[in-house]
């Protein structure tokens, strides 16, 4: 009674705090770039359509886990501009599901994603077109990384220059056996432009990142793990070993973290979110009104029931 008594109150602070505060402005503005800075997200879709090919598919499971496929295997899953607005259209799908979880990205065919599709970069080379597709995939990514779940990117084979940047916009990212993740912008003649840079510091530091982008450095699994780019490795299942595929091992991997109540699971990425990217004072509010949401609810409760010993 007690315990429903404060969480109604608490619900009834957070709600009221939270739909003006801190954590509305990370999440229902997720956004980095709006019209105040002369996106047209409508004019910059309809461009980058212009650049068909290919798909981004969203596989949402009653587990609670979403699996998000990068498809376009004949050009090695680059990202045409029709499967950047894909991606914008998938992430606004897991932005409205209520039961999420986590989310694996993945590649399709065996490997991960070779960044911008360079055939419909040729044809926007224009400073003006690339700045908008820049604000339109750090948009894109930046509310990817914001969702409400925890995400691993399961890189097989080859994650390169904007598949690279996609690595950094998850929570974890688990490398198979003999894959790579390189920031190759440095051979194209350019740095990260959809997030990637800003990302891979606080992941790794500004040393290793500076190393990572100033040599465009090839990472495989083991120099992955020493720098924490990588959070784990997965030995690919050869195909007689039948030991299920390696989607599945992935999956096993995200529960660890995923396991329990959906509400829980959300709260934990809302506090961790809010402790990496808010001031210490808006992330202790935050912190707050994310606890006023699972403190006396029913996995709470459950937990508390089940402590027989501290009746
Ligand atoms: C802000 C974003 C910045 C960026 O992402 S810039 C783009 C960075 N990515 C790249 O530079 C990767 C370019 N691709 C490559 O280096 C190689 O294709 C790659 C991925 C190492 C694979 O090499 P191989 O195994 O020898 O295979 P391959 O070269 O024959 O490729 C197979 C087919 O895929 C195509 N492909 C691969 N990456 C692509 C891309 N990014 N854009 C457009 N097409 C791409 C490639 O042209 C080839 O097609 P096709 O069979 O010749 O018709």
């Amino acid at each position: 009674m007690v315990l429903c008594a404060v969480r109604r109150h608490l619900l009834k602070s957070s709600s009221s705090s939270s739909s003006c505060g801190a954590w509305a402005r990370l999440l229902q503005r997720g956004c980095v770039y709006s019209s105040v800075h002369c996106l047209d997200q409508g004019e910059i879709r309809e461009k980058l359509q212009a650049f068909p090919g290919g798909s981004v598919d969203l596989l949402k499971q009653e587990s609670g886990i979403a699996v998000l496929t990068i498809n376009y295997p004949s050009r090695m899953n680059a990202f045409s501009g029709s499967m950047m607005v894909d991606l914008e259209e998938r992430v606004s799908q897991l932005e409205s599901w209520i039961d999420c979880k986590g989310l694996i990205v993945q590649g399709a065919s065996g490997t991960f994603c070779s960044g911008s599709d360079l055939s419909a970069v040729r044809a926007i080379s224009n400073p003006q077109d690339g700045m908008k597709m820049c604000m339109f995939m750090q948009n894109a990514l930046t509310r990817l990384l914001r969702l409400p779940l925890i995400s691993v990117a399961l890189v097989e084979g080859r994650a390169l220059g904007g598949g690279a940047e996609l690595t950094t916009a998850c929570d974890f990212r688990l490398m198979a056996s003999g894959s790579v993740i390189q920031f190759v912008h440095k051979h194209m003649g350019l740095v990260p432009g959809w997030g990637g840079a800003a990302r891979l510091v606080r992941i790794v530091g500004s040393q290793n990142a500076l190393k990572l982008l100033g040599g465009a450095l090839k990472v495989d699994p083991e120099l992955g793990l020493q720098i924490g780019l990588a959070d784990g490795v997965l030995e690919v299942p050869r195909a007689e070993e039948g030991v299920g595929t390696l989607l599945q091992r992935a999956e096993n991997w995200l529960s660890h973290y995923t396991n329990g109540a959906a509400p829980v699971v959300q709260a934990v990425k809302k506090v961790v979110l809010s402790g990496r990217e808010l001031p210490l004072s808006e992330a202790l509010r935050t912190e707050k009104d994310v606890f006023g949401t699972v403190w006396g609810g029913p996995a709470n409760l459950q937990a508390l029931a089940s402590k027989s010993k501290h009746r």
